[in-house]
């Protein structure tokens, strides 16, 4: 029978997951969530996240289970992409189809599951907006009280409106999303009744792994492109290739690729500086989803690029702006942190690393209806501009 445990990556310690800290004891590193017995996995008959059960959470009993169907998401493939691209076979994955519009529900669905299934009645994150977004849904429907750290100054309306409205505690942070996460960090080392609903959890890790069984069941790409900003999805997308490797469900590895805003990309100087612990930076930039300057993953982020032989790119807030307008455009639409993938998938191809044969997967980590922070300046016409 699959079962799990939480074991550190870099120190090897092992621990039941009936605990409430999710950072090993001897090192203080973050832990993950290790499957066993998972051989012999078979998908069940649910829908999308919950399609894997078995190498998601196995313990976990199906009345236990708090879902808003998350997963399934469509893959688009536009001509505009391709031209703006330089790839003819660029697809893009759109996680804003999920109910509260980003990645975000694939985890949580797992994270608040396990959050009831060990009896917990409050929940806490920090955020730049759709964590605290997801994370007050769940909650809100499993019945358990969420607070939420969040820069509500810094963060989408959109984004405040949905956790607001879904009930949540919100605590407003003085300074950005680095200061709200050690906040966090410190609340919890003080509270032991909050459940961590961050990507530090690594039950969150696990459910957006679903993101890769989705795509390679359906393609063969050479590369798979993506926003990088705390590194959950960095974290969760080399674990999947690791697992279905060992396990036999594919064979070969695509490569990530992890892109970075320039004003926010440390784990760009990490990696490519070959720098032995991760500098943190002052964020600065306008995808506010990825403003992110500590992020808490470095470290199981970088054994998925070396796993894949990935690549981690950054690209400037004009090149972020100019590729969210061709997806918008092209009737897709995503929020401006998404289009990083595009855009970093553009500039690979520009520097050659990227030939215009290769097959990319974009994923579009959130919705277009995220964000609305200034005023739109719209030129309109007049019924008479029309008429005539
Ligand atoms: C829309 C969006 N895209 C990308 C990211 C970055 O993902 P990760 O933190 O998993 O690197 C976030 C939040 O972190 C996000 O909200
Ligand atoms: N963009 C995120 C930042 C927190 O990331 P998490 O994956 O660690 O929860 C957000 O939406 O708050």
């Amino acid at each position: 029978m699959p079962y799990s445990i939480l074991k550190c990556p870099v120190c090897g310690s092992e621990y039941q997951i009936e605990r409430n800290s999710y950072v090993c004891d001897r090192c203080g590193n973050i832990l993950d969530v290790i499957q066993k017995d998972i051989a012999n996995f078979k998908k069940t008959s649910m829908k999308g996240v919950w399609r894997y059960k078995e190498i998601v959470h196995p313990v976990l009993n199906n009345n236990q289970i708090i879902t808003k169907m998350e997963g399934d998401t469509n893959i688009y493939h536009h001509p505009k992409l391709s031209e703006y691209s330089g790839i003819k076979n660029i697809y893009m994955k759109h996680e804003g189809e999920n109910p509260t519009g980003s990645f975000k529900d694939r985890g949580m669905t797992v994270a608040v599951s396990e959050a009831i299934r060990q009896g917990f009645k409050k929940t806490l994150c920090a955020s730049t907006g759709n964590t605290s977004a997801s994370a007050a849904s769940y909650s809100a429907y499993a019945g358990i009280d969420s607070y939420v750290f969040i820069p509500s100054k810094k963060i989408s309306k959109n984004k405040l409106l949905q956790a607001y409205s879904y009930g949540a505690n919100i605590v407003n942070i003085d300074g950005d999303f680095d200061t709200a996460m050690s906040n966090l960090r410190e609340t919890l080392k003080k509270r032991s009744d909050f459940y961590v609903l961050n990507s530090l959890n690594p039950w969150r890790i696990e459910g957006q792994k679903t993101i890769i069984y989705e795509i390679m069941e359906k393609m063969r790409p050479d590369f798979i492109s993506f926003p990088a900003g705390n590194l959950g999805n960095t974290s969760a997308f080399g674990k999947a290739l690791i697992e279905m490797k060992e396990m036999g469900m594919i064979d070969y590895v695509p490569r990530l690729i992890a892109v970075q805003a320039e004003g926010a990309s440390p784990f760009y100087n990490y990696i490519n500086n070959h720098e032995e612990t991760l500098h943190p930076v002052r964020a600065e930039t306008v995808a506010s989803a990825i403003k992110i300057g500590n992020p808490v993953n470095y470290i199981k982020a970088k054994r998925s690029i070396e796993f894949s032989h990935g690549i981690v790119e950054r690209v400037s807030d004009a090149e972020i702006l100019e590729a969210k307008k061709i997806i918008d455009r092209a009737g897709i639409g995503c929020e401006s942190a998404s289009a990083t993938s595009l855009a970093g998938v553009k500039k690979l191809r520009e520097k050659g690393v990227l030939d215009a044969s290769d097959t990319v997967v974009g994923i579009l980590t959130g919705n277009l209806l995220k964000e609305l922070n200034t005023d739109i300046q719209i030129n309109m016409l007049t019924i008479d501009q029309v008429m005539s």
